[in-house]
C-alpha cells in the first residue's frame, strides 16, 4: 500500500505562522508576486473560489496602489478556510542539497571588514544572497537528474517502480555527492522491506507480502545496513566490555546497553556478508530465534540488525558454554542429567514448533545461574524439509544426515544431545573421523566407568544408528530417570 505524504496535514497546524509570514510578504510585495503565488495555491490546495476572489481583490487593490496598509493582517479576513501550504514559501526539503556548494568567488575576507554603514550593509547582504541563489540554482541545474530522482522517490516512497532503484545505482556511480543524498533520502522515505519469517507456523498468511516481492531489488540495499557512513548502532547503543566467545563464523562480546544499563551478549559475523543470499542465510538464525519466542532453556533473543554488512544479534548474556576445552572438570552424572533434561525440554519446545537445531553440541549449550540454555541457531531449519538443510559440526552428527537423509531431522538433535553428554562425562573430545568416529555412529560406545547402567543405556539409545529407534524429545523429557534424579537431589 502506498503511503501518501502527510505534508499538508502537518502544515495545517502551522496556519498561524504561515498567515503571519503571508502578512509580511503582502506588505512588501508586488501584484505579480501574488499572482504567481495564487497559481501555486491553486495547485497545492483545494482552493475555494471565495479565496480566489479574496486574492483577486488583494491583487486588484495592489494594482491600484502599491501601498497596502502596514497593519494589514490576513487573520482579519473572515475566511476561516484560508490555509497556505508551506510549499508556498519554502523550498521543499527534498530538493534542498545537503551541503550546498559555496561560490568560489565569494570574498570571505569581507566578513572581517569593519561593519559597514547601514545602506552599504544591506547591499552586501543582498549581493551575498544573490551569489548564493545563483550558486544554488547552478547546483540544482547541474544535478537536474538528481532532482528528478529525488522527486521520483518522493512520489514513490515504497519504491514499487524499480526503475528508480536502477536510477539510484546509476547516479551513485556518476556522483558520490548525489549518491549520499539519495541514500540518505531513501533511508528517510523508505523503510527496509518486511521479510517473511519461514519459521512461523502461520507464515503462509504473508505469502503475498507486497514488500518482499515488489521491492526485492531494494532488499539488498537495505539489508546492507548502516555503518558505511560512520554511524554505528553497535557503538551508539552499546559499550563493549570484553570478547566472550569465538565460533567458526562469529565473535561474541559482552556489552552494556547504554540506555537500560543491562548486560547483553552481542554476536556479529566475522566477515562482511556482501551477497544478498549470504545475508538472507545469516538471517535464518535470528528468524528462527524470533519465531520461537521465550523459553527458559533457550538463549533469549532481543534484537538484530545489519551494520557494515555484518549481522549483529543482541542476546541474553550467559555465564559460559559447556565447551569441553573450557570446563574445569568433567560433568558428574547428576550434572549431566540436569543438562540433558533441560536441553531436552528446549528440544521438545522447538520440535513442537517444527524447527530442528542441527548444530547441538557442548559449545552451543550455555549456562546461566545454573540453568542450561540452547544457543547458536545458525543451522536451524524446518523439520518438514521445506528449508535448505545445512548440518552443523560433524563430530556430533549422526550418519544419516552425513548421507543426506533428512527424513528425521528432529532425531538428529537427539543424537547430537546424546553425543554431547557422552563427551562431557568422558572428558575427551569426540573424533572428527576415523574408526572411533564410525563406531560411535554404529552405536558402539565405550563403557562409562562410575556411571549407572540406566544412564549409559539412555545415551546409547539416543545415539542409535536408526533414527526411528531414538526417543523423541518428549519421550526424553518424560523418562523416569530424571524423576529419580530430582527426588534423590531433594532427599540429599
Ligand atoms: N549469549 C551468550 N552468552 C554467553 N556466551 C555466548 C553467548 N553466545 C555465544 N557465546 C559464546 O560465544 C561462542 C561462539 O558463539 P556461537 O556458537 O553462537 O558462534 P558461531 O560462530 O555461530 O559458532 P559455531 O562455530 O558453533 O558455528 C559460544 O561457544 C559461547 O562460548
Ligand atoms: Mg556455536
Amino acid at each position: 500500500m502506498k503511503r501518501k505524504g502527510s505534508r499538508r496535514g502537518n502544515l495545517n497546524s502551522n496556519t498561524k505562522r504561515q498567515r503571519q509570514s503571508c502578512s509580511i510578504m503582502v506588505k512588501g510585495t508586488l501584484a505579480n508576486h501574488l499572482t504567481m503565488q495564487l497559481d501555486q495555491v491553486s495547485l497545492n490546495l483545494p482552493i475555494q473560489s471565495a479565496n480566489n476572489s479574496r486574492f483577486q481583490k488583494l491583487i486588484d487593490s495592489e494594482a491600484r496602489s502599491d501601498n497596502l496598509p502596514l497593519d494589514f493582517d490576513v487573520d482579519a479576513a473572515d475566511d476561516k478556510d484560508f490555509i497556505l501550504s508551506q510549499d508556498f514559501f519554502c523550498t521543499p526539503d527534498y530538493i534542498t542539497p545537503e551541503i550546498p556548494a559555496m561560490p568560489n568567488n565569494l570574498d570571505w575576507n569581507k566578513e572581517n571588514i569593519p561593519c559597514p554603514k547601514s545602506p552599504e550593509k544591506i547591499k552586501t547582504i543582498r549581493s551575498k544572497r544573490q551569489k548564493l541563489d545563483v550558486t544554488l540554482e547552478a547546483a540544482l541545474e547541474s544535478t537536474d537528474s538528481r532532482h528528478q530522482l529525488l522527486v521520483d522517490l518522493a512520489k514513490d516512497p515504497l519504491g514499487t517502480n524499480e526503475i528508480k532503484t536502477e536510477k539510484t545505482a546509476e547516479l551513485q556511480k556518476q556522483h558520490s555527492y548525489v549518491s549520499q543524498s539519495a541514500v540518505a533520502l531513501r533511508c528517510r522515505v523508505m523503510p527496509p522491506p518486511c521479510l517473511r519469517n519461514p519459521y512461523l507456523k502461520d507464515a503462509s498468511e504473508f505469502d503475498a507480502d507486497p514488500f518482499d516481492n515488489q521491492r526485492s531489488r531494494c532488499a539488498g540495499f537495505n539489508l546492507a545496513g548502516i555503518g558505511g557512513d560512520g554511524l554505528s548502532r553497535y557503538r551508539t547503543d552499546f559499550h563493549e566490555i570484553e570478547k566472550i566467545g569465538n565460533g567458526n563464523f562469529s565473535h561474541v562480546f559482552k556489552v552494556l546497553k547504554r540506555i537500560d544499563g543491562c548486560m547483553y551478549a552481542v554476536k556479529h559475523s566475522m566477515r562482511q556478508l556482501h551477497q544478498d543470499t549470504e545475508r538472507r542465510k545469516a538471517l535464518m538464525e535470528v528468524q528462527s530465534l524470533a519465531a520461537l519466542g521465550y523459553h527458559e532453556n533457550i538463549v533469549g533473543y532481543f534484537s538484530s540488525w545489519f551494520e557494515n554488512e555484518q549481522l549483529y544479534i543482541q542476546m541474553e548474556l550467559c555465564d559460559h558454554s559447556l565447551s569441553i576445552n573450557k570446563l574445569p572438570n568433567l560433568l558428574t552424572e547428576g550434572e549431566a542429567l540436569d543438562a540433558m533434561h533441560q536441553i531436552a525440554k528446549a528440544l521438545q519446545f522447538i520440535h513442537g514448533r517444527g524447527i530442528a537445531h542441527l548444530d547441538l553440541k557442548p559449545d552451543n549449550i550455555y549456562v546461566k545461574n545454573g540453568v542450561y540454555k540452547l544457543g547458536d541457531f545458525g543451522c536451524a531449519t524446518l523439520i518438514n524439509k521445506s528449508l535448505p538443510v545445512e548440518e552443523g559440526d560433524a563430530r556430533y552428527m549422526p550418519q544419516e544426515i552425513l548421507n543426506e537423509n533428512y527424513d528425521n531431522l528432529d532425531k538428529v538433535d537427539i543424537f547430537s544431545l546424546g553425543a554431547s553428554i557422552y563427551e562431557l562425562v568422558r572428558g575427551s573430545p569426540l573424533p572428527e573421523s576415523g574408526s572411533h568416529f564410525l563406531n560411535l555412529r554404529e552405536g558402539k560406545l565405550a563403557l562409562l566407568p562410575g556411571h549407572s547402567l540406566q544412564f549409559q543405556n539412555l545415551i546409547k539409545v539416543m545415539m542409535d544408528a536408526d533414527p526411528v529407534r531414538r526417543p523423541s524429545a518428549k519421550d526424553l523429557v518424560e523418562n523416569p530417570i530424571f524423576d529419580r534424579h530430582q527426588r534423590s537431589g531433594k532427599n540429599k
